[in-house]
């Protein structure tokens, strides 16, 4: 009996925290510094992992105060995996994330300490202001469907640029260029996660690109950007700027066709399309890795 009750409790909770997600906080630091070591063959270790821990620490923060943000438009009121939802206790979740928040600047200060140089934190603290105008009064970008620009520069040049020059104290034109697949994929992951919403949005004033484009035309869109990394890559790669070895990245295909297939046949059927946000995190975890593992290749 405690059994059948607590499992879709558990469920729910899971949902609300979303471990899968936390690899869209993995993968920047993880390209950033593969290109470090590709191009000047440094790495440290405890900057990487410091690093790591600050970029989920400052995602956690995204996510709670996200929900926070989200109770006071009413958007998430049928959204039962909410974290103010599950709990009932707004101030609570806040609080977490503000601590999240200031654990994970904590972190990217050490850095700065050992570095003796603002550089890393300052781009830190400019992604934490997008993040903080996608959802945060009074800016809310993300309901005037701006969240994905957002998200490709935070995640992208941003993150991947702190992430190079936490290494090496230097800018790199080779890690702008990789930063460019990396936000293009964190970004596919936001876009999908709007196609199930389309209702709830309306209502709350929410116009994300797919209430802006229509289901179909956003599962068109969704595989136009969706296929343009992997020639992205290619280009870079004939180019001469990339290593041949991130081709290795062309093994996530077959995800990236699951998920363009599973959009394109059931974006209009939000019950059967609400897990694609999940083959997007596939399709990023697996391209950034073994894009970041090429380049680590390279440098060995
Ligand atoms: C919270 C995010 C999406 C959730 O959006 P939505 O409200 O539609 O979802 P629900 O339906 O689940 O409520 C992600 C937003 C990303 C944002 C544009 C940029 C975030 C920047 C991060 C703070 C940067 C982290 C950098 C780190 C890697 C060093
Ligand atoms: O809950 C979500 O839908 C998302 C959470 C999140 O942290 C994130 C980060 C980067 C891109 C997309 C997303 C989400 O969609």
């Amino acid at each position: 009996m405690t059994t059948l009750i607590s499992y879709p409790n558990k469920k729910l909770w899971m949902a609300a925290i979303k471990p899968p997600m936390y690899s869209v906080a993995i993968m920047p630091i993880w390209v950033g510094t593969a290109v470090a070591f590709a191009e000047t063959r440094i790495f440290h270790g405890a900057v990487f992992s410091t690093f790591l821990a600050s970029a989920i620490l400052i995602l956690a923060w995204e996510n709670l105060s996200n929900d926070v943000f989200d109770s006071e438009t009413g958007i998430d009121k049928n959204k039962h995996h909410s974290l103010v939802n599950l709990t009932a206790n707004k101030a609570l979740i806040f609080g977490l994330g503000n601590s999240c928040l200031g654990l994970g600047l904590l972190g990217i200060l050490a850095i700065a300490w050992w570095q003796q140089d603002l550089t890393v934190i300052g781009i830190i603290l400019l992604c934490c202001a997008l993040g903080y105008m996608y959802q945060g009064p009074p800016f809310r970008l993300g309901y005037q469907g701006l969240g994905e620009i957002l998200c490709f520069f935070a995640f992208g040049p941003l993150a991947v640029t702190a992430a190079y020059y936490s290494q090496t104290q230097s800018w790199n034109m080779t890690s702008l260029a990789a930063s460019v697949f990396v936000g293009i994929a964190t970004s596919l992951i936001l876009f999908c996660s709007h196609f199930h919403q389309v209702k709830d949005d309306i209502a709350a004033g929410k116009r994300s690109p797919i209430v802006r484009l229509g289901t179909a035309r956003g599962a068109k869109v969704l595989t136009w950007f969706t296929a343009s990394i992997y020639p992205l890559n290619l280009l870079f790669v004939l180019l001469g700027i990339f290593p041949v070895w991130t081709l290795l990245s062309w093994v996530s295909l077959p995800f990236a066709f699951k998920l363009c297939n599973h959009v394109l046949q059931n974006h209009n059927q939000p019950e059967k399309v609400s897990n694609c946000k999940f083959i997007a995190v596939a399709v990023h975890f697996w391209s950034c890795l073994l894009f970041g593992l090429g380049f680590m290749l390279s440098g060995g």
